[in-house]
């Protein structure tokens, strides 16, 4: 049996691990997550030590999908999916200083942590839509990281077109040519006259444009996709075992921007694993920073920094830890999600507050605080950070976390990336991996669009196969 999946808001339906996949976003704006948290027993835990990668993977996800894919399919996907991973051990550790291991999870093609849920879900998406005969039109939003591991995971993909909005003129030069450089007819990169937050905006409202959602077959690949959450899990339970969990807890700081990754951590915890601390790590966009700390959800202006990927403001995932927070009561997160889109805030209760800080820590970096560290771990141990991984290795140092537990920073982008920001910080230019060698000088294909609904949906209409195929 497949688990089902509810919407945060109470108003969608019910669907089951295929349909929440395909849907993206639910149809009242919500966000779906497990009707009940699976848990897997600390022996089974325990058990994942000396596993594959792609072991664990298929224990920490087949739960999640039950009957909607059969196992030896879902197996065979997760093998090819982490076979394009450079490092055998898909994320490998590094450690930077006593009892503190950075997690590095840009092995991927796109050197971001992006590609190791992306690559799971393009096959995922790609074996559903082939087993009903169907096709998909992607909107996605990036900050820089997801777009260009979406294109790269969905490029020539015969059942999805792609269109990947990122905010004009705000992603690092390398974040943008892996999305622009793509020669492949079914992806789109659209450079908005706006912030992330404003990309972001835009895609909900495509979503919740039902006719226009229903004759486009709009499909999600950021982090609203409960899948793409689910792959990120994996990496907590085989980042923990490596340091002697179950048997001992270990912390994880985080760099975050829209709480999908930070919540994939909780997740895990849900399920068994002893993580002892969650560190929510931001820049300088603290929104998150200053709702544990006051109560207060509210909207600032995003501020750029060296970190563009965390330049968040609506941190989309935060609907998810607030739904359960609150006792999983979807009028509370209508309420909140109402008060968001009239005001730009809202305050939690006291108990839902009390039950987010029993899990999670937070700390913000600025940018002089970022750079020092980028020096300061170079300096000492020969390691380049990159600017998002700085935000969370200053937070730890600053987070008052003890000692004796493990501490692991996830690693979310490599320093060449943003090899502007690591030079300055710290003499060194990081290189290219060799993989990435073309990059640099392939010819670009980019659309501007303004911050507008109808501009965005009548650019995907004339472009999206399904459109052309209902016509001929
Ligand atoms: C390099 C990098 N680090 C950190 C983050 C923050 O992750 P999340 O949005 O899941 O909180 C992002 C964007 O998602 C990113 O691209
Ligand atoms: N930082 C992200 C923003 C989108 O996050 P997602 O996890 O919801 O896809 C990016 O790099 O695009």
């Amino acid at each position: 049996m497949s688990l089902a999946y509810v919407s945060t808001r109470g108003e969608a339906p019910k669907l089951g691990f295929a349909d929440a996949m395909l849907a993206g976003l639910a149809r009242d704006g919500g966000l779906y997550v497990p009707e009940a948290w699976p848990t897997l027993s600390q022996d089974v835990i325990a058990g994942f030590a000396g596993k594959s990668y792609a072991e664990v993977a298929e224990a920490v996800i087949a739960p999640y999908v039950g009957d909607a894919i059969a196992p030896a399919k879902l197996r065979e996907m997760i093998s090819e999916a982490y076979a394009v991973f450079r490092h055998p051990a898909v994320t490998p550790f590094v450690q930077t200083g006593p009892n503190r291991f950075v997690l590095e999870l840009f092995h991927g093609p796109t050197i971001a942590f992006k590609d190791v849920a992306m690559q799971l879900l393009a096959r995922l998406m790609d074996h559903v839509l082939a087993e009903r005969g169907l096709r998909t039109t992607i909107i996605g939003a990036t900050s820089g990281d997801t777009g260009g591991a979406a294109i790269e995971a969905f490029r020539g993909r015969d059942r999805a077109d792609v269109f990947i909005l990122m905010p004009h003129g705000k992603v690092s030069e390398v974040q943008r040519r892996q999305m622009t450089t793509a020669p492949d007819a079914n992806v789109h990169a659209i450079a908005v006259d706006g912030s992330f937050d404003d990309c972001q905006a835009l895609l909900k409202a495509a979503f919740n444009h039902h006719a226009f959602r229903d004759r486009l077959a709009l499909g999600g690949v950021n982090s609203i996709n409960w899948a793409r959450v689910l792959a990120q899990v994996v990496y907590y339970f085989v980042a923990a075992v490596a340091l002697g969990g179950p048997r001992r807890a270990v912390d994880f700081v985080v760099p975050t921007g829209n709480f999908g990754d930070v919540f994939a951590g909780y997740v895990a915890k849900r399920m068994g694993l002893p993580i002892g601390r969650l560190v929510v790590a931001t820049n300088v966009n603290d929104i998150l920073a200053r709702t544990l700390e006051t109560g207060r959800y509210e909207v600032k202006g995003v501020t750029p920094t060296t970190s563009p990927s965390m330049d968040i403001q609506v941190s989309s995932n935060f609907e998810r830890l607030l739904f359960d927070a609150c006792g999983r009561d979807a009028g509370v997160v209508r309420a909140a999600m109402a008060s968001l889109a009239q005001s730009g805030a809202f305050t939690l209760n006291e108990g839902t507050l009390a039950n987010i800080l029993a899990e999670f820590d937070a700390g913000r970096a600025d940018e002089s605080t970022v750079a020092q560290t980028i020096g300061k771990v170079h300096r000492e141990t020969g390691y380049l950070l990159d600017p998002h991984t700085a935000v969370g290795h200053a937070v730890a140092d600053a987070a008052g976390l003890d000692p004796a537990t493990p501490t692991v920073v996830l690693a979310t982008a490599h320093p060449a990336k943003f090899p502007d920001a690591v030079e300055a910080a710290s003499g060194v230019r990081p290189e290219l991996p060799a993989h990435l060698s073309e990059l640099m000088s392939a010819p670009e294909r980019v659309n501007q669009l303004p911050n507008d609904l109808a501009e965005l949906e009548a650019f995907v209409e004339k472009r999206a196969r399904i459109v052309q195929d209902a016509a001929a």
